[in-house]
């Protein structure tokens, strides 16, 4: 059922809400919201203050006198112009030490700018305190910087202050604290070459603060030698740098070595007791040699180490390790613009290293201000990023009383480092030493500085570790850092080192409640968890890493073993192509050689495969022609070329079917042999041809025919090329030629004879049919285009004749029976077969010359016709290779045209002899 919607629909508004005054001691209620304290805001007052002068920087707050606390000493010392001017002196005249070249970027070697240098940008004001510093006046123009105040030091020494009126206002009251029992410290902060070493230490003619230390300090203990008889100890050491990478301390008393640092103390470092003032100075003097300096741009003896001198005061109940009081004077080294200096190489890894030193004292420093100002925030722990600050540490944290000097430089050149420096230390002048230690408690050594703090992950592993594993010992360390921390909200790694530090310290000593305990747990439980998240994590990526470089290990292999075969493959390659080459090589030579044409291992075995196709075959014909043939020419053929013919056959045909390597050289010329002689018998048919036309012969003929196209089939004529073929038909054009050729010789002696007619009646019809073969002949040969007609019809020329001639092919006649239906036909079955283009191995099965004549006087009338008829009919079956039958559609025509001839050659060669026999 739908439910019923209200027509209109009401919207209830909440009552107006009432601001209720938030009682001041109670605190608000989580879930009610506070009013907008808009009449607050409207009650707000603004006070027009004065706008302070463009010119003056905003005046850092003073100390203030009234407080009880003592405030951070902060003096300022300017180093005299003068001096500039005779080093700038000095660097042009060759007599800076300095090897470094000059900085390029400076314009004329900075010639023209240390001439400005006389201009001084630094004036200090009447009080004494403060000083004014102004920018020079290409800055003022360009970037509208103006001039500004810096006050609020404890005292500022202008240039002409002296080394005496700087030690009374600036270490005598150390010194005096320090007799009595109070450890003080003193550094030296400014760019290079302001004259901190020179404040320190001083020359022989004016002695620094530390030569007049030590008089002060024998002075009061000759003095008071004989009521308090005290021992001073003295130290000195340098922290350098490591080749850029790392720190090191080195003892720079006589015998002193390179050092290892504990916090706050330095382990090893020598402790010389110094017996008066001179002694002490000469220990100086040879700390001094000892030290790190090199010349730069800016100082020809820069200091590129932080020096410390350690004055310990200690009475004769006291034992060595304790000391009644403890004066440190530091040398640092002075930051420097690479821009100034042109430092490179090693001077700027120092200059780095010089930099971050000083800007690591100056974080502590700022971090202690800041901390001064909101206790509530941590103190940062930036003492942990250098060893200077580190063994500095108590001073940096406000536990023992210190004291800064600012050198700075006052020429305008030097404007922006002074004005850096002046920025940077302003701030510090607000630090108050509010729980300085009591004298006696100097005494009190930590445990926890004899810890190396350099390790501070590995501690809080172990930590970690550590608490898990007394969790159920119920041992825990200090449980008010722990709480602080935990009340902050996070736990500072800090933190945590403090509290496994003061968890070994304090792990022996108390015990304390579960519930406590538990409560302290929580944050290293999570930690814990954390940490076994991040382990677990980093596992599962290692696990996964190392599985990628197995696969890639695996494909590596693989790919060595690809390019192993891929090479085995090319060699084979390379070995196949240089087959090839010999194999064409061989073939050229064969080409070039024709007499050994069928020594070719391919020919060889085509020709032998012929020869046993013709074994079986034409063996069996052969046998049955020659009988055919004897029988037929027994009566017509003299019996001395019947003998021939059977002397030269039959051995070379049996021979030939049966020996592979065959040479049908012998076989070529007995078959010329075998055709003159058969021509030659055939002479002696013509004048029986017209006479004879028995049917017996016919039937004997269609006999004969048959066995013929068997002996056809079985020796196909689809192996002979176009170019082999003509070569073929040449070859028997130069039979008939040669006969010609040969009887031309006999008609030359007979030309007055009757033999002479044929030649020249009859014969026509063969130059006509060997005009027809001649340009085949040429075609074929690239012989000299002489026309048939002109070396046939000259029946005495013998040249050309003989040029027609081409005695390289290999001709390999097989005998058969060609039987005629008019008794003088001749057939002449052309069995050929080529190997190559240029090797061609021919067969020619002659058939039998059947006669029934039996009248032999003229036989040279009717050879020549049959042999031209024999050949122009071979020239009309334009038999075509077998290999062109395979290339396409138009060789399969051509291929039905030659089994067309084949089946229509038998009666057009009949045809064709039948009407010449009877022309
Ligand atoms: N108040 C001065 N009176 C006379 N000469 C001074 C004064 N201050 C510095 N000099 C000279 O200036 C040159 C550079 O001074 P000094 O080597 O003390 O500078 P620095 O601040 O120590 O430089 P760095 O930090 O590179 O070591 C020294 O030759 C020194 O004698």
């Amino acid at each position: 059922m739908a439910e019923k919607t209200p027509s209109t629909i009401t919207i209830r508004r909440n009552p107006h809400r009432r601001a209720r005054p938030t009682p001041s001691s109670t605190l608000p209620l989580p879930h009610s919201l506070p009013s907008f304290p808009l009449q607050d805001l409207l009650d707000i007052q603004i006070q027009h203050t004065p706008i302070p002068p463009p010119q003056t920087s905003p005046k850092p707050l003073p100390p203030s006198p009234t407080s009880a606390s003592e405030n951070l000493k902060v003096f300022l010392r300017i180093r005299p112009l003068m001096i500039q001017s005779l080093l700038v002196k000095d660097r042009n005249g060759g007599q800076n030490k300095c090897g470094w070249p000059k900085n390029p970027r400076l314009k004329n070697g900075g010639k023209s700018k240390i001439r400005k240098n006389g201009v001084c940008c630094i004036s200090v004001n009447d009080d004494g305190n403060s000083i004014t510093i102004s920018p020079p006046s290409s800055l003022q123009d360009s970037k509208r910087v103006k001039s500004e105040v810096y006050e609020g030091f404890s005292h500022v020494f202008g240039s002409q202050s002296t080394q005496g009126e700087v030690y009374e206002k600036l270490l005598k009251p150390l010194v005096d604290d320090f007799l009595k029992g109070k450890s003080g410290m003193l550094a030296a902060v400014g760019p290079s070459g302001s004259g901190k070493t020179h404040t320190m230490f001083g020359c022989i003619r004016e002695p620094g603060m530390v030569p007049l230390a030590l008089r002060d300090i024998f002075s009061s203990y000759d003095s008071k030698s004989e009521n308090e008889p005290r021992t001073l100890y003295m130290s000195m050491f340098e922290i350098s740098s490591e080749k850029g990478k790392s720190e090191r301390i080195s003892d720079l008393l006589q015998g002193g070595h390179d050092q290892s640092m504990q916090c706050p103390t330095v382990k090893g470092v020598q402790r010389v007791i110094i017996q008066n003032a001179h002694q002490a100075e000469g220990l100086l003097a040879f700390g001094l040699l000892k030290r790190a300096t090199a010349g730069t741009n800016t100082n020809s003896q820069s200091s590129r180490s932080q020096c410390i001198i350690n004055f310990h005061q200690a009475t004769h109940e006291m034992d060595d390790q304790t000391d009644y009081s403890k004066l440190t004077i530091v040398d640092l080294a002075g930051a420097e613009r690479e821009k100034r200096t042109g430092n490179q190489g090693t001077r700027l890894l120092e200059s780095n290293f010089i930099n971050n030193t000083s800007m690591v004292f100056g974080l502590c420093l700022r971090a202690l201000l800041e901390h001064q100002k909101n206790p509530k925030r941590q103190l940062q722990k930036h003492f942990q990023n250098s060893m200077l600050t580190r063994y500095l540490r108590d001073y940096l944290e406000g536990k023992k009383r210190m004291s800064l000097i600012l050198t700075v430089k006052p020429s305008e050149e030097d404007y922006l480092d002074t004005s850096f420096v002046l920025r940077q230390a302003a701030p510090y002048m607000q630090i108050k030493f509010s729980n300085v230690e009591e004298p006696n408690n100097l005494t009190c050594k930590r445990p926890l500085q004899a810890l190396n703090r350099t390790e501070p992950l590995k501690r809080r592993k172990h930590t970690v570790l550590r608490v898990s594993e007394i969790k159920d010992e119920k041992i825990l360390g200090n449980p008010q850092i722990i709480e602080e921390g935990h009340a902050n909200g996070s736990v500072d790694d800090s933190n945590l080192i403090e509290a496994s530090v003061y968890s070994e310290e304090f792990s022996s000593r108390k015990r304390i409640p579960m519930e406590s305990l538990e409560k302290s747990l929580l944050p290293f439980t999570e930690a814990d968890r954390n940490y076994k998240v991040l382990e677990g994590l980093s596992k599962a990526i290692w696990k996964v890493l190392k599985e990628y470089n197995e696969k890639l290990k695996e494909t590596q292999q693989e790919n060595y073993i690809l390019n192993a075969e891929l090479a085995k493959e090319r060699k084979r390659c390379s070995d196949l192509e240089s087959l090839i080459q010999d194999v064409k090589f061989r073939c050229s030579c064969r080409k070039e050689s024709s007499e050994s044409n069928m020594n070719d291992h391919e020919n060889l075995q085509k020709t032998s495969s012929v020869s046993s196709i013709m074994e079986g075959s034409a063996q069996n014909s052969f046998e049955h022609a020659r009988d055919s043939f004897e029988k037929s020419t027994s009566a017509c053929v003299p019996s001395h070329i019947m003998v021939e013919i059977s002397k030269r056959c039959s051995p070379q045909l049996q021979a030939g079917a049966s020996s592979e390597n065959v040479d049908c050289r012998p076989n070529h010329e007995a078959s010329d042999k075998l055709m003159n002689s058969c021509l030659q018998s055939c002479k002696g048919l013509d004048k029986t041809t017209e006479t004879n036309s028995s049917g017996e012969n016919r039937n004997h003929c269609s006999d004969e025919e048959a066995s013929i196209s068997s002996v056809s089939d079985v020796l196909p004529l689809t192996n002979v090329n176009n170019s082999g073929y003509n070569e073929d038909l040449i070859n028997v054009t130069d039979v008939g030629r040669e006969y010609i050729h040969h009887n031309d010789g006999n008609l030359t002696t007979e030309s007055t004879t009757e033999s002479a007619a044929p030649l020249s009646d009859s014969n026509t019809e063969i130059l006509s049919s060997l005009e027809e073969v001649q340009p085949l002949t040429y075609s074929s040969n690239q012989e000299s285009p002489v026309s048939s007609s002109q070396s046939l019809n000259s029946t005495t020329d013998r040249s050309l004749l003989t040029k027609v001639k081409q005695p390289e092919k290999v001709i390999q006649i097989h005998e058969s029976s060609i039987p005629s239906d008019t008794g003088t036909s001749t057939k002449a079955t052309i069995c050929s077969q080529q190997c190559d283009h240029n090797n061609v191995s021919m067969a020619v099965g002659m058939s039998s010359l059947t006669k029934d004549s039996q009248n032999f006087s003229k036989p040279k009338r009717r050879l020549l016709p049959v042999s031209s008829l024999l050949l122009k009919d071979m020239s009309s079956l334009a038999i075509e290779d077998e290999i062109d039958k395979r290339k396409g559609a138009r060789v399969e025509k051509k291929v039905s045209f030659d089994e067309k001839l084949k089946s229509q050659s038998k009666p057009s060669l009949l045809q064709l002899l039948q009407r010449n026999v009877l022309h």
